[in-house]
């Protein structure tokens, strides 16, 4: 498990990253998109029985139902019909894995190695990693026995690819249409960290069994609080909630569904989303290690070799400086005539630089199609149990709700 991206550091991580990173791009992200759309319809019908009867539903559970089946699908090829088969194995393990300690669980994934050291994270695996474990073993054994199907998963993509000289991204990643710190400046910083020389261009059995549990460890709770602290923010707001029903109500084509290319690129479901992410970013800070003497700047600061720096995402985004009424909920602040406004480097919901989270694209394009097609359906509405303000787990890297109910109803 220790060769898994969040974990690894230096050459290692760059050699992973670089043969890694290509599996994340727009196009691939296009081939998984059936496979997520599935899984949200099966979410979608679980929906449909608490709307019909206006009920009050704890969206955090329901999305974290939601998340974990669309990573099991595409890390796992593991369809495992959360919302109904509660004994199902799979579901069953990620429970324990993560009922141990959630927060602990994804911080150990999330947090560099070195981070975790001195926090005290570094433990034994579980048994429930065990089954996961197991599970990629027989599946990675049984693709290599039938090597003439071919599947749309990271797990095949993980197993195919092959470290490319330069290339990590596709043409179009850069002009999806969410606001990150991913401008030429940052790409080459990107390209000059990956462009190295390695000898071994595919990642081993181990390195794939290891990135799949990253991706389910990192993936499904943010992906998940991110939608939950959406929604609550739009039961709150119901003016911003029929903008979107309206904008994404434009949006759909014939066969009642919305294109992948123009799903990434509606603007207020972007800026919705990004919103929530900077009101409610799921990771709290973001930390890095200095291998060399460093200058921060004019600050007259420089950090010495092994010493750790911190930015406190939270505190960046809730600035008066940075976001002027900074507790607002205002998806304007991102729409593209007022993007210009926001200062390089003060939104850092997927961190930035060459370190930057892989499964930015990947969380995106799952948080997108899901409230697009559920805003098509339902309405989300404030109730007497909806916390205001919210209250929240005790964590030091992650932050989630403890509860997050709100009310559900079909539209009209
Ligand atoms: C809304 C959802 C998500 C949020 C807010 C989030 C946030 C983050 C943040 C803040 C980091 C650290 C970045 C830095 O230090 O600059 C990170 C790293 C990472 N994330 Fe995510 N993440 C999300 C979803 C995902 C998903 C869906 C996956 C995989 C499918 C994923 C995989 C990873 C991995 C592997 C890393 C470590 C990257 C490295 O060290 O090279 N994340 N994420």
């Amino acid at each position: 498990m220790s060769r898994n991206l969040a974990q690894l550091n230096g050459d290692d991580w760059k050699r992973v990253r670089s043969i890694v990173s290509p599996t994340f791009t727009s196009g691939k992200m296009k081939k998984m998109y059936p496979r997520i759309r599935e899984c949200l319809t099966d979410f979608m019908n679980h929906l449909e029985g608490f709307a019909a009867k206006k009920e009050e539903v704890n969206v955090k559970d329901l999305y974290g139902n939601y998340t974990m089946d669309v990573i099991a699908t595409c890390a796992f090829a593991t369809k495992t019909n959360v919302h109904k088969e509660l004994d199902n194995p799979f579901v069953v393990n990620a429970r324990i894995a993560f009922n141990t300690s959630p927060v602990k669980r994804i911080a150990q994934m999330m947090l560099p190695g070195f981070v975790q050291k001195r926090l005290g994270l570094v433990n034994s695996s579980t048994s429930a990693q065990q089954f996961f474990l197991g599970s990629i073993r027989q599946i990675l054994e049984n693709r290599r026995q039938n090597q003439s199907k071919k599947y749309n998963d990271f797990l095949q993509l993980l197993i195919d690819v092959e470290k490319e000289n330069d290339i990590t991204r596709d043409e179009n990643d850069v002009n999806e249409s969410h606001h990150v710190n991913e401008g030429e400046e940052e790409l080459a910083v990107e390209r000059k960290a990956l462009n190295i020389n390695v000898v071994n261009k595919h990642l081993t059995e181990n390195e794939i069994l290891a990135q799949a549990m990253v991706f389910l460890l990192a993936g499904y709770e943010t992906t998940g609080t991110l939608l939950s602290f959406c929604t609550y923010e739009l039961a709150l707001n119901p003016h911003v909630q029929e903008i979107l029903h309206k904008e994404v109500n434009s949006a759909i084509d014939s066969n009642g569904e919305i294109d992948y290319d123009l799903l990434s690129r509606l603007p207020y479901l972007d800026a919705v989303i990004s919103e929530t992410l900077r009101l409610h970013s799921p990771a709290q800070r973001l930390s890095r290690l200095s291998t060399t003497d460093y200058k921060l700047g004019d600050t007259g600061i420089t950090l010495h070799p092994g010493q750790q720096i911190d930015f406190p995402i939270y505190a960046i985004h809730t600035s008066e400086e940075n976001y002027p009424h900074p507790f607002q909920f205002n998806p304007d602040r991102f729409m593209p005539e007022n993007r210009h406004k926001i200062t390089p480097y003060t939104y850092l919901p997927f961190g930035a630089g060459p370190r930057n989270c892989i499964g930015m694209r990947f969380a995106l394009l799952e948080a997108k199609l899901a409230l697009a097609n559920i805003i098509r359906k339902f309405t989300f509405f404030q109730t007497t149990r909806t916390d205001i303000p919210l209250r929240y787990k005790r964590s030091f890297a992650l932050t989630a709700p403890q509860r997050l109910i709100v009310g559900i109803e079909k539209r009209v």
